[in-house]
């Protein structure tokens, strides 16, 4: 049987069970949850998530359609820790094999009767959605960053990525996303599939070619042990294991071919390089074994106290299992590259660097999102009681007769001190209307209003928002031009 479709691929219409949904609490208060209604738990109600607006358990979240607003539950707090009777380690008895028996009390999960404590919405995860919610381990590639490398690498369905670091893995949903063609081993695998595919030739000329399709994929590496670990398990909850993989290594040593054969090379279209020294790595992303005058020309321009005569280092013409080099780029293909780095100073080490290894089209870009607030400013006192209105006076009128009521209510509430002249103006135009009958004719009123599209229009950008995250190096490493390229354009254009 084929495994589930991603919910960030293909969420469907309901929440699966043991698949990853998004309570949402507030626009910026996200929630992750993998959906477990039935998985061992301290509450009766099975797993919960406890949130500032109430807990909500997993049973009350499965098989409703995204969006939905699900109410908080009571949830029998006193039951905690009571599921579980005993815990035994049979090791302790001398047991051959360590066997760790748990004795359930109670199996059936218990329905949760809805509390008044507050609500939120079940939806489904996205990469942005994800990068809001996901548990930070090191600082992550946001949205308007992401979206915007994504484009410029020109990624697209079928291509391969490499990017290091992976960190916490924001980068990398987005990226699966952006690749994604189809499960290796799907429905269109089984059929054989071939589709009309682009294939940028030697000579710049876009043809058109009926060619097997190519599954896309991310390859992310991560130095750090725990991250990596982290990172593929996450990946796996999200079923995206056969699109992802992920390999914990150092890539300023190691680079990024994953097996000592050619069987399993990333054979990459783009790179995105989220790390402390992208330059470091530059040597192991070429299509041939750099000449050791360029890798000394990248050792000189990332330390500048390296006198020009120092021995530059060993070119990756093997690795350290002696093997032939190997590149990790697709032949095919021309390479675009994105290093992320926070300070001027790495941005014009990895720009030497770029240049030494032959890469072109280099440029930098630094992106500046602002969030734009964008609403309807209502103001009368039409508006009291209304839900987002500004009951303040609009016009001189409306603050002349504001006035005018305040002191009537005031004379009427008092009535004494009254002159026979205010006496009888009063009975004459009658008392001013008092709050209570001015909230009713509100809300009478409403009934005919159009509030989304009364009011002025306005915008506003957010003000705390980050203008600074880091600078963006682009760069194109063009396809190599090999003898027969040559034949074959000077057959084209004699
Ligand atoms: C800023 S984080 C990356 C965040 C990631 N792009 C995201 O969106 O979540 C940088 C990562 O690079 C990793 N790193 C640093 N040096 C590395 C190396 N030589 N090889 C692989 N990863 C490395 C760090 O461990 C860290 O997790």
């Amino acid at each position: 049987m084929a495994p589930a479709p991603s919910p960030f691929l293909d969420p469907g219409t309901h929440a699966r069970a043991n698949s990853l949904g998004i309570l949402q609490l507030r626009r910026d208060h996200l929630i992750p949850a993998v959906l477990s209604p039935n998985a061992d738990s301290d509450y009766a109600e099975g797993k919960v998530e406890n949130t500032r607006f109430g807990s909500f358990p997993h049973s009350t979240l499965v098989d409703q359609p995204w969006g939905t607003q699900i109410l908080a539950s009571v949830v029998d707090t006193g039951s905690r820790g009571k599921s579980k009777k005993r815990k035994r380690d049979t090791k302790d008895e001398g047991a051959e094999t360590p066997v760790t028996e748990v004795e359930e009390v109670k199996k059936d999960i218990v329905k949760a009767a809805v509390a008044s404590s507050g609500f939120a919405h079940l939806i489904p995860p996205t990469p942005e959605t994800w990068t809001l919610s996901l548990p930070h381990r090191t600082q992550v590639v946001y949205t308007p960053d992401y979206s915007y490398i994504l484009q410029r690498l020109r990624v697209r369905p079928g291509d391969h990525i490499i990017e290091a670091g992976a960190g916490s893995g924001s980068f990398t949903h987005a990226a699966v996303r952006a690749v994604f063609n189809g499960y290796p081993g799907g429905a269109e695998d089984a059929s054989n599939g071939t589709h009309d595919d682009d294939e940028e030739s030697a000579v710049g000329i876009s043809k058109k070619r009926k060619r097997k399709a190519r599954h896309g994929g991310v390859y992310s590496f991560e130095y750090h042990e725990p991250r990596a670990k982290q990172l593929q398990v996450e990946i796996k909850e999200h079923g995206l294991n056969d699109l992802v993989t992920v390999t914990h290594r150092d890539v300023y040593n190691d680079g990024f071919c994953l097996a000592d054969d050619d069987s399993n090379l990333p054979d990459a279209d783009a790179i995105f390089l989220d790390l402390p020294a992208p330059w470091q790595a530059l040597k192991h992303l070429t299509r041939s074994p750099p000449s050791s005058a360029a890798l000394k020309s990248v050792a000189a321009s990332s330390d500048p106290s390296t006198p020009s005569n120092e021995e530059a280092p060993a070119p990756p013409t093997t690795d350290s299992s002696s093997q032939p080099f190997r590149s990790p780029l697709n032949s095919k293909s021309a390479i675009r590259i994105c290093t992320f780095s926070p300070c001027i100073e790495q941005v014009t080490k990895t720009v030497s660097a770029l240049r030494s290894l032959g890469w072109l089209s280099i440029d930098m870009v630094e992106i500046a999102a602002k969030r734009l607030e964008v609403r309807r400013e209502r103001v009368g006192l039409q508006e009291e009681g209304v839900r987002g209105g500004n009951a303040s006076a609009a016009t001189v009128q409306e603050a002349v007769q504001r006035l005018r009521d305040v002191e009537g209510e005031r004379l009427g509430r008092k009535g004494e001190g009254k002159g026979k002249k205010e006496k009888e103006k009063l009975t004459k135009e009658g008392l001013p209307p008092s709050k209570h009958d001015r909230l009713e004719k509100t809300k009478r009123d409403l009934e005919n209003r159009t509030l989304f599209k009364e009011g002025r229009l306005v915008h506003r950008t957010e003000p705390e928002l980050k203008t600074h995250t880091s600078y963006l190096v682009f760069a194109v490493l063009p396809r190599e031009w090999s003898k027969e390229d040559e034949e074959k354009a000077s057959k084209k254009w004699a």
